[in-house]
């Protein structure tokens, strides 16, 4: 992950960084810290443009320093991201590079149209967050990608800031909204309070769910019983296919990490154990070369409520006794019966809840202006898992395991499956309550909402440890083609038990998991993460989740 900052400020004067603020972000990005200082006009009293990249360099043969100043035009890009696809076309070599190449020529086109300029960001496939400076329009263009995969955050006031993360003391910080990409005319004003952002849409058609497809509200006719979702349902190969297309741009060409051997992890997956993410292991194993191992990061936590319901037992038992820790080496097993060939490498972190509450100040400078307790908890999960520091074993057992730290900057995680496919209570219950309108409904919520509910609180807590997390099932292919699905290829709560012993809830993951010999994953339910890693209600007491953890 990179960080990225900008901030325009009056009578000329740069910007710079606090300590703390320099830190987090140079956390993100461990390669390389630059900085460009943009004066718009000479004159006194003019505004000046101040704007700071830290890299992780994920992309390419080389380290891309940034922020990437275009030598002709001195446009300036700091980019936080992977663009996988420009235009439609893969991108070789790195990605940062290939943004600005197009953003300039975009933006050269047309005296600077700001319409060309939108119309090369539209063209982006991949999660990113971003601001460029037009300096010959005198415009600043800054946004996060449809689905908010990439955290950026904005505060206004006498300077005009943008920020991958908050500056500590956190307020006055608000997320920027992933549903458009945004401008600001830097030569309207010469004080940066009076600096107005407009909003420009990822798309202009509004039926689309996150400006990516139609959401698909069909439904049967009420007298008919839809057929069973089965493994041969079509919807059941066209995942692979979608599947594979995302995991290959997120997996392959990773570069080795420093001080990495050949057979080293570069990639990760944060592994519950679930469902969700024991099927991108299975898949990118099918594509890593075999040599080179690949971890699956299991995080349990010490939690005092339930060590004190459960007096006998040590706290290297309980543990052992989490929810995740039990279906992860059940999951690691099958994986390794499954794929005898590949180097699994399962790693535990236990976390003492010492060591929770030694890190909660931090993270929730970092969750921030997420401050509920369930965004702490979620979080806190995250977090720890994304450090990738516990005890690594290579085969089932409890026996052979050492200290390690995992060497991948590239983590997988299973996020969006739920939303996509119809993986929770919440969808049975609508099912139950109203059929198909029900679920249509809050199938169609849930994806409209994931970047802004989710994503970039968490990308501000897992980057913190100079890593990326990638998330396949949100690429934008696989979600056009899910939201365009009709919802009885997704989920099954028509025929439960009829034609198909596997659940209903996203039983079309489930049957994709079957045809690739995981039989016992197939059939795993659904538990949050919170509740699997017992991150939530560490404290007996009343303490809810929707408690605010800042006044
Ligand atoms: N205990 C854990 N240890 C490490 N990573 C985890 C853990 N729990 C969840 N994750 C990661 O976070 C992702 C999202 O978590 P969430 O609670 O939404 O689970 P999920 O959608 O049911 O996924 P899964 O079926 O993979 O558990 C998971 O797919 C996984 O990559
Ligand atoms: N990880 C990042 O966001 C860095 C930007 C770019 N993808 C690179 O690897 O150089």
């Amino acid at each position: 992950m990179c960080g990225i900052h900008g901030a325009v400020t009056a009578n000329g004067r740069p910007h710079r960084l606090s300590p703390v603020l320099e830190r987090r972000l140079r956390n993100r990005g461990p390669d390389h810290l630059g900085t460009v200082e943009a004066q718009l006009s000479p004159a006194e009293g003019s505004l000046c443009v101040t704007l700071t990249s830290t890299v992780l360099s994920l992309r390419g043969d080389h380290l891309a320093k940034q922020p990437l100043v275009d030598a002709e035009s001195g446009f300036v890009l700091c980019w936080n991201g992977e663009a996988w696809k420009l235009r439609g076309n893969p991108v070789e070599g790195n990605d940062g590079e290939a943004v600005l190449s197009l953003l300039t020529a975009a933006a050269s086109r047309d005296q600077g149209s700001e319409d060309s300029v939108l119309d090369a960001l539209r063209s982006i496939d991949g999660p990113f967050a971003f601001i460029f400076l037009d300096r010959r329009a005198k415009r600043l263009y800054y946004g996060r990608d449809r689905l908010g995969r990439r955290s950026l955050l904005l505060k206004r006031g006498d300077e005009f800031l943008l920020s991958s993360i908050a500056e500590a003391p956190a307020e006055g910080w608000a997320e920027v909204e992933a549903d458009g990409c945004y401008t600001v005319q830097l030569d309207a004003t010469d004080s940066p309070a009076e600096l107005v952002p407009v909003r420009h849409d990822w798309d202009e058609n509004k039926d689309l769910v996150s400006s990516i497809g139609i959401f698909n509200a069909s439904v049967p006719a009420s007298t008919v019983t839809t057929a069973p979702l089965t493994s041969q349902s079509p919807s059941v190969e066209q995942l692979r296919h979608h599947l594979t297309a995302s995991l290959q741009l997120r997996v392959l060409n990773v570069p080795r990490p420093p001080m990495a051997e050949m057979s080293d992890a570069r990639v990760a997956v944060l592994f519950s154990g679930g469902l969700d993410c024991t099927v991108l292991a299975r898949m990118a194993s099918d594509m890593i070369p075999p040599e080179q191992a690949i971890d699956l990061i299991n995080v349990a936590f010490e939690n005092p409520r339930i060590a004190a319901q459960n007096a006998g037992l040590s706290t290297d038992e309980l543990y052992e006794l989490c929810p995740d820790r039990m279906t992860g080496r059940k999951s690691f097993a099958e994986l390794s019966t499954v794929c005898p060939d590949r180097r699994w490498r399962f790693v535990t972190v236990n976390v003492p809840y010492d060591e929770t509450c030694a890190h909660r100040a931090e993270l929730i400078d970092l969750i921030y202006p997420h401050n509920t307790e369930m965004d702490l908890s979620i979080a806190c999960a995250l977090y720890f898992a994304a450090r990738g520091q516990g005890m690594g074993q290579l085969a089932p057992g409890l026996e052979a395991a050492e200290p390690y730290s995992t060497t991948a900057r590239v983590l997988l995680s299973g996020l969006g499956a739920d939303e996509l496919f119809g993986g929770y209570v919440r969808h049975a219950t609508a099912f139950t309550r109203s059929g198909y309108p029900g679920l249509i409904d809050e199938l169609k919520l849930d994806v409209g909402r994931l970047g802004k509910r989710n994503l970039g609180r968490d990308d501000r807590v897992m980057a913190h440890w100079s890593r990326e997390v990638r998330f396949p099932y949100l690429d934008e292919s696989l979600v056009k083609w899910a939201v365009e699905l009709p919802a009885w290829e997704k989920c099954d709560f028509d025929n439960q038990g009829n034609g198909c012993d596997l659940e209903p809830e996203k039983r079309v993951l489930r049957l994709l998991a079957e045809s690739l010999g995981m039989r016992s994953v197939a059939t795993e339910k659904k538990r949050a993460i919170q509740f699997g890693a017992r991150t939530a209600k560490m404290e007996s007491g009343k303490v809810k989740g929707t408690t605010l953890l800042l006044p």
